[in-house]
Formats: C-alpha cells, sequence, structure tokens
C-alpha cells in the first residue's frame, strides 16, 4: 500500500529540468525531513496524516489514467519523500501504458526503482533548511539511478547556501544543474491560500541571478518555482 497525500493535475511542472512540460503530481505522505521552509508540511507532518489516503498502486495509476484521459504524459513523484515508498511497481505499471515518470527526493534514501526514472530529480538541502545532508546516502542514491537520467536541483535563500551550493556542484560536476530562490512564504499546512510574497521571491531571484553572473558560475540553470508565480501557494497545480 502506498500513502498518497495528494493526486493532482495535469498542470504543468514548475520547477527544473522539466519545466513547464505537462504533469500529473503524485504526492507521497511521509518524510524523513522536516525542512524549516518547507512548502508541502502537509504531506510531511505527521499531524495531516489522517488525510493520506492508503492506496494501491493500481488504485493511484487508474487516477492517473483518469486525469490524463488515459493520453500518456510525464507523472511527477514528489511529497514528502517518495523514496521512503515503494513506487517500483506503479512505475513499472505506468510505463508499459507509456507514461513517464520523474521524481524528487533529497536523496536521503536509494531505492532501486530510482533506474526506471526519467529523470531523478535529487535536491539537498541547503544550510538554511537546518538539515545536514549524508552524502554517503546522496552517492547511494546516485549510485541506484544507475544510467537513468538525474539532475541537481538546489535551493537557495542566502550566500551561505549559495556558497554550500557551489561547493555540491563542485563535487557532482557531471549533473545537470538547477537553482532556484527560496520561498521564504511557503504555505502553513492547514492554508493553501495563505498569502505569497512575490516581490520578495523575485528580489530573491534577481539577486541568484546577479550573484552567479557576477562569479561567472555559468552551468547552472537558473528558475523560479514558476508554479508559484503563476497560482502562489494554492494546492492541486
Ligand atoms: C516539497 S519537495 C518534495 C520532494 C522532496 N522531499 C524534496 O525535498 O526534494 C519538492 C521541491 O520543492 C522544494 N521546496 C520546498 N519548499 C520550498 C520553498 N519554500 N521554496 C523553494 N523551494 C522549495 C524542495 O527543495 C524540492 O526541490
Ligand atoms: N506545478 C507544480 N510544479 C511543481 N514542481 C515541484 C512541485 C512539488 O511540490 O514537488 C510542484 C508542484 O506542486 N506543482
Ligand atoms: S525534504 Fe522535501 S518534503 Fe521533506 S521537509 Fe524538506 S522540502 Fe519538505
Ligand atoms: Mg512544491
Amino acid at each position: 500500500m502506498l500513502r498518497i497525500s495528494e493526486i493532482f493535475g495535469p498542470t504543468i511542472q514548475g520547477e527544473g529540468a522539466v519545466i513547464g512540460q505537462p504533469t500529473v503530481f503524485v504526492r507521497a505522505g511521509g518524510c524523513d525531513y522536516r525542512c524549516a521552509w518547507c512548502d508541502t508540511l502537509h504531506a510531511v507532518d505527521t499531524e495531516y496524516r489522517h488525510t493520506w489516503a492508503k492506496m494501491t498502486s493500481e488504485e493511484v495509476m487508474a487516477e492517473i489514467e483518469r486525469l490524463s484521459g488515459g493520453v500518456p504524459l510525464t507523472v511527477s513523484l514528489s511529497g514528502g519523500n517518495p523514496a521512503i515508498q515503494q513506487f517500483g511497481e506503479l512505475i513499472e505499471m505506468g510505463k508499459t501504458k507509456g507514461y513517464r515518470f520523474a521524481c524528487e527526493t533529497q536523496g536521503s534514501v536509494a531505492k532501486d526503482w530510482f533506474a526506471e526514472l526519467d529523470p531523478l530529480i535529487l535536491s539537498p538541502k541547503p544550510p538554511s533548511s537546518k538539515h545536514v545532508v549524508d552524502w554517503d546516502q546522496f552517492d547511494a542514491c546516485i549510485a541506484a539511478a544507475g544510467d537513468a537520467p538525474r539532475v541537481l536541483k538546489m535551493v537557495i535563500f542566502d550566500d551561505r547556501d549559495y556558497d554550500w551550493a557551489r561547493d555540491v556542484a563542485r563535487r557532482y560536476p557531471d549533473m545537470p544543474l538547477y537553482i532556484q530562490p527560496g520561498n521564504h512564504t511557503p504555505p502553513p499546512p492547514d492554508d493553501d491560500d495563505a498569502e505569497v510574497d512575490i516581490d520578495g521571491i523575485m528580489t530573491r531571484y534577481e539577486w541568484l541571478i546577479d550573484k552567479a553572473l557576477a562569479d561567472h558560475w555559468y552551468t547552472p540553470t537558473i528558475l523560479p518555482q514558476l508554479h508559484v508565480l503563476i497560482w502562489g501557494n494554492k494546492r492541486g497545480v
């Protein structure tokens, strides 16, 4: 059984490597982290566990097909941390029907089904999250992906995060790199309509662009969370 916080879409992927692509999101319930600025606490905080549905892979697949009208597209597994659950069966089922699976995870738990993803999006957490990355676990995630496409996506709030991200990028010179400004006004878990400070986010975005370009750091693609610019903190988009 899978613990599912929400399944929604099609919408556009708002972040990183496949930004703008039509996507159905499967948001897993439960996370081994609790980032200081997490924007999906309703899928993390166990206080909201009662809102997570227990579903079989067949039931999740049926909902993906219903939402997409049976027309294959990219399915993004997110959360929470999808890597603490068994998504191998769903991925196998979906791929035989022509669906493609991406997955977002912080890189704390490796799963053999990472090898079936296109792409695996690894999003190690910077100092502002208050988490410290276990790089052995992170490397195990990269190894588990094997030949599957994998990318790095890092959220940056401040100078310390920026310096940390540059170090991470040096450590993984062969991985496509995406950086995004943090949303300092993430929604509280019980209020998906909470105000978002778009001006503040755009100021941080501009700061991040200026800083990277001034440093001649040309390897990252620098993107905002497009869905936040369009829909704010709204859930299910
Ligand atoms: C909600 S997480 C779920 C997947 C996984 N737990 C992870 O962190 O990668 C999806 C993406 O949103 C990013 N994110 C979460 N809160 C954010 C915030 N306040 N501002 C910008 N990005 C955020 C995460 O860093 C991650 O890249
Ligand atoms: N449109 C849209 N794009 C996203 N990219 C990553 C998301 C996430 O919460 O994992 C997300 C999300 O929730 N919505
Ligand atoms: S790892 Fe991802 S889902 Fe978990 S608390 Fe951090 S941002 Fe939220
Ligand atoms: Mg999100």
